[in-house]
């Protein structure tokens, strides 16, 4: 196969690196001016200015694609979703909007519950079909790689089915999926109280045969007061650490109860949410270089304070943007409204925000040699936005202005032009 050369980006976004940025380095896009990208079998082989390629690569064969001065930047990773899932619970959030808080349904047998109810009930076939019109979605907004979780099963064969769900989208759909275990994301109604019990059965049942088919790349939990606590958390993640699962958790989302704490103590790859996170877990996730996923489109849905984003850059945090799409407490992928958020509402920068959602989500999927920048050895997700610099993302407020994307060298989607 000829080689793909991407010519004329007025700014090549490079995002270099294999590990997560921190501090100031966030804020920095490694940008090209007039940059060129040149791929070889899904492979990133180098950049430079286009007059360099276009000069090195004379009187080889390739196909150009100009990306006439606009901007070109690595594509965007998802690295927190729950996008496997039957039913809808439109009728929640139409009580939540009266005033009903997302833990209170939840109690009352509602919530993750209702959606384990559908899923259960979907057929693989059925979840199939609706994970790719998802996927669709994501892909016309950038997502290149999403992570996806299983969690609306609860039980052994409907935690395998969500999970058998999100490997078979490998090859069907050009959106990469790396897929998450979280068998512990509610407790189900046959454990109702028994939280703890509930924990060994995932440990003894469940997790072994994820592991022995290697369903999952992570293990997850909702370590949440209420849900699963600091302890039963950590006998779980450990658990799956013997088994080669790597650890994720939703952490500190409604109360603080510790799960940032836990995290850096077991090293986990990323905590999530972190709405109500310490100080002390700021610090020892700094020092554990933990990644903090925060998820401003769910603090907006369900209309709580956001996400400390700020000073956890400032005190070394690597930070991660992600959507967090689900069914219960934040119905959207929606990357624009992401951006939006993050830079009126975190005060993250533009370039902060760009680094969050592409080198520091690879390395919140554990990903970060392989994807997340563009750079040579890495894989080429890339995308070409219609203006000519990263400052017209946030800009658009909650517009997708992506015109182009590019998976493992390949256009698999370009913006439909109006008439
Ligand atoms: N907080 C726990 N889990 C999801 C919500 C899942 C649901 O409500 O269906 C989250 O990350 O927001
Ligand atoms: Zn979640």
């Amino acid at each position: 196969m000829k080689r793909l050369v991407i010519t004329h980006a007025a700014e090549l976004i490079t995002c270099q690196g294999c590990a997560p940025k921190t501090g100031l380095a966030m804020s920095q896009l490694d940008i090209i001016e007039d940059g060129a990208v040149v791929i070889e079998d899904g492979i990133i082989e180098r950049t430079g200015s286009t007059e360099q390629i276009v000069a090195a690569l004379k009187g080889t064969e390739y196909v150009t694609l100009d990306a006439g001065g606009k901007c070109v930047l690595p594509g965007f990773i998802d690295s927190h979703n729950h996008f496997v899932f039957g039913g809808y619970r439109a009728e929640e959030f139409s009580w939540r909007l009266k005033g009903d808080s997302y833990m209170a349904i939840m109690e009352r047998g509602g919530g993750i519950a209702n959606t384990v109810r559908a899923t259960r009930q979907a057929s693989r076939e059925e979840l199939t079909e609706l994970a790719k019109t998802r996927l669709d979605d994501m892909l016309a907004m950038g997502i290149t790689t999403v992570e996806g979780k299983s969690g609306y099963g609860l039980d052994l064969d409907t935690e395998i089915k969500q999970l058998e769900v999100l490997n078979d989208l490998a090859g069907q759909h050009p959106v990469e999926v790396i897929p998450t275990f979280l068998g512990a994301h509610a407790v189900p109604s046959e454990y109702q109280g028994h939280s703890g019990e509930f924990i060994d059965f995932l440990i003894e049942k469940v997790l072994p045969v994820v592991a022995e088919r290697n369903l999952a790349k992570f293990c997850d939990v909702f370590c949440e007061k209420g849900v699963f606590s600091v302890d039963e958390s950590r006998k779980l993640l450990l658990a799956a650490q013997k088994l080669g699962l790597k650890s994720k958790l939703h952490a500190d989302e409604i109360v603080q109860l510790g799960g940032s704490e836990l995290a850096a103590e077991i090293g986990a790859v990323s905590a999530d949410h972190l709405l109500h996170i310490s100080d002390m877990g700021i610090a020892q996730m700094a020092e554990k270089n933990v990644v903090a996923t925060l998820l401003p489109a769910t603090a907006f849905s369900l209309r709580e304070p956001y996400a400390r984003g700020r000073e956890m850059i400032d005190r070394g945090v690597p930070v991660a943007l992600a959507s967090d799409f689900n069914p219960g407490s934040c119905f959207t992928q929606s990357i624009p409204l992401i951006i939006a958020l993050a830079a009126l509402n975190m005060k993250m920068s533009p370039a902060e925000i760009i680094t969050a959602l592409t080198i520091n989500a690879a390395a919140a999927i554990d990903s970060a040699d392989r994807l997340g920048s563009i750079e040579a050895g890495k894989q080429a997700d890339i995308l070409i936005l219609e203006y000519p610099s990263h400052l017209y993302l946030p800009y658009h407020i909650g517009m997708n202005i992506v015109e182009t994307v590019v998976k493992k060298g390949k256009v698999v989607w370009t913006k439909k032009k109006g008439t």
